[in-house]
């Protein structure tokens, strides 16, 4: 990014973390630890804390200056306001040149929190969707007690299954059989819940600026997409798709190399969102359109709201396919591959085709198929 952009330029929108976890698990002094580091030096960082303002900040307060407290509250439904005024603030004195230049925000939740709520007020605010941009979604969880966090909460669910990479803590702790066993069964929960994060070891030194963060699309040391990075696609390559039976969470990717006409593609999304939203946690990929197949376009969005779609200038890997991550709670995956089908004009003898989902006056959006 550009410290000092033409009058004329706007800024180009600032990537934003959202770091989760559920208490206790660690998030505040994994935030330590990243902004003692000197690649972290131009972050600018936002928490929420629950109840009563602790440490937390002043430690955070002491190595970045760049911070803004919100008020007590949970991040996900109470302060969603303050969230909003937060980055307006921040963008507004960055404008103003009362803050240093920034290139990154970080923003800590509530380790009650769900994250779909953050991620929702960067992605359907009409202004912060121009200024932000949501780069990643980093989870904490607790080697010792995460398995029996994941028992007892579904936040905590939610918080790994929408991960882009889950960053372990704790696993210092591991001397006791008990606990090896506990973690070694956290293990597979968390390949199910989110298979495609990559999982980092904080006491084992992995969790490093460079590994956490390089987690969005654009992989900040070289500034660039990197879309395989990104999606991680191949972690699920095995099968395909990755079940978790208990909390109903299921995540696939969606591939075709067939390109979709720009109105379909719109319509084949409306439908989705309209009449799945709230089962579609997460959805994120690139997307080949058929008026311009030579520019992917990169779709991002969690339940029935999407960030404004932007195109790449090209394919970036060399892999000109459709690709779209998605992570679906109590849905199959075989409604969306059906529904994409109909719209690329692949025929199925036992499915509606796309005439008969956006011409037939009787069908009700989405739930045809
Ligand atoms: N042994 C060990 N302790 C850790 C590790 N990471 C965090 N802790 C400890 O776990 C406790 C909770 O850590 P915090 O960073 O405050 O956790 P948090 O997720 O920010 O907690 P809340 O703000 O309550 O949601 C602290 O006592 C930390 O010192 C780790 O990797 N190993």
């Amino acid at each position: 990014m550009s410290d000092s952009p033409s009058p004329r330029r706007p800024r180009p929108p600032v990537p934003v973390t959202v770091l989760t976890g559920f208490l206790g698990a660690g998030k505040t002094t994994l935030l330590n630890r990243l902004l003692a580091d000197p690649a972290m030096k131009n972050t600018a960082v936002l928490i929420n804390e629950f109840g009563d303002v602790g440490l937390d900040h002043l430690l955070v307060r002491t190595v970045d200056e760049g911070i803004v407290m919100l008020s007590s509250g949970c991040v996900c439904c109470s302060v969603r306001g303050d969230l909003v005024a937060a980055l307006e603030d921040l963008v507004r004195a960055l404008d103003n040149g009362r803050v240093d230049p920034f290139d990154r925000v970080v923003i800590e939740t509530t380790g009650l929190a769900d994250p779909i709520p953050v991620i929702h007020t960067i992605m359907a605010h009409p202004y912060l969707a121009m200024r932000y941009r949501l780069d990643a979604v980093i989870t904490v969880v607790d080697a010792v007690n995460g398995l029996a966090t994941l028992d007892g909460h579904a936040e905590a669910v939610r918080q790994v299954a929408v991960a882009d990479r889950i960053v372990l803590t704790k696993t210092d702790l591991l001397d006791r059989p008990d606990r090896l066993a506990a973690f070694a069964k956290l293990s597979e929960r968390l390949a199910r819940l989110a298979p495609t994060a990559i999982r980092l070891d904080a006491a084992g030194g992995e969790a490093t600026p460079a590994a956490v963060l390089a987690a969005g699309l654009i992989d900040p040391a070289t500034r660039s997409p990197d879309v395989a990075r990104w999606l991680n696609e191949t972690a699920l390559a095995a099968d395909g798709v990755s079940h978790s039976h208990d909390d109903g969470i299921k995540s696939f990717v969606l591939t075709s190399d067939r390109a979709i006409g720009s109105a379909s593609f719109d319509m084949f999304l409306e439908l989705l969102r309209g009449a799945h939203g709230p089962k579609l946690l997460r959805v994120k990929g690139v997307v080949k359109i058929a008026e311009f197949p030579d520019r992917p376009v990169v779709i991002h969005g969690a339940q029935h709201l999407f960030h404004p779609t932007t195109m790449l200038d090209a394919w970036p890997d060399g892999d000109a396919r459709t690709r779209i991550v998605f992570i679906l709670k109590d849905m199959e995956p075989a409604v969306i591959e059906a529904l994409h089908d109909a719209f690329v004009g692949i025929a199925r003898a036992d499915q509606p085709d796309r005439a008969a989902l956006t011409d037939n006056p009787l069908a009700i959006p989405g739930t045809a198929l």
